[in-house]
């Protein structure tokens, strides 16, 4: 099933910047490990904002719910989840 999920990351100012940059590289990491299984198939900053739109690819809304409940920036993040439906105009090649 996909999803699109709109993350945006609301990270305290006065978080110390060590903690900070831990915080961003353990999300890049974690990220980059389900882009790489497919599971996170788009990631897209949000033009002049700390946010992104993502799609993942999942079984179900229970391993969504674990994947983006198991992200680093889960405490930060307000997230805005759309389930996708096929099109009916989608052309199938
Ligand atoms: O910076 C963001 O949009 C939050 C984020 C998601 C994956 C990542 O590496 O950073």
């Amino acid at each position: 099933m996909l999803y699109h999920v709109r993350m945006d990351v609301r990270l305290p100012a006065e978080m110390d910047p060590s903690s900070r940059a831990d915080l961003i590289a353990r999300e890049k990491a974690y990220s980059q490990r389900l882009q790489r299984e497919g599971k996170w198939p788009h990631l897209w900053r949000i033009a002049g904002e700390y946010a992104n739109f993502s799609v993942f690819d999942v079984a179900d809304h229970d391993e969504l719910h674990a994947l983006l409940s198991g992200l680093p920036l889960f405490p930060y993040l307000a997230l805005e989840v759309t389930p996708l439906a096929t099109h009916p105009s989608k052309v199938v090649s």
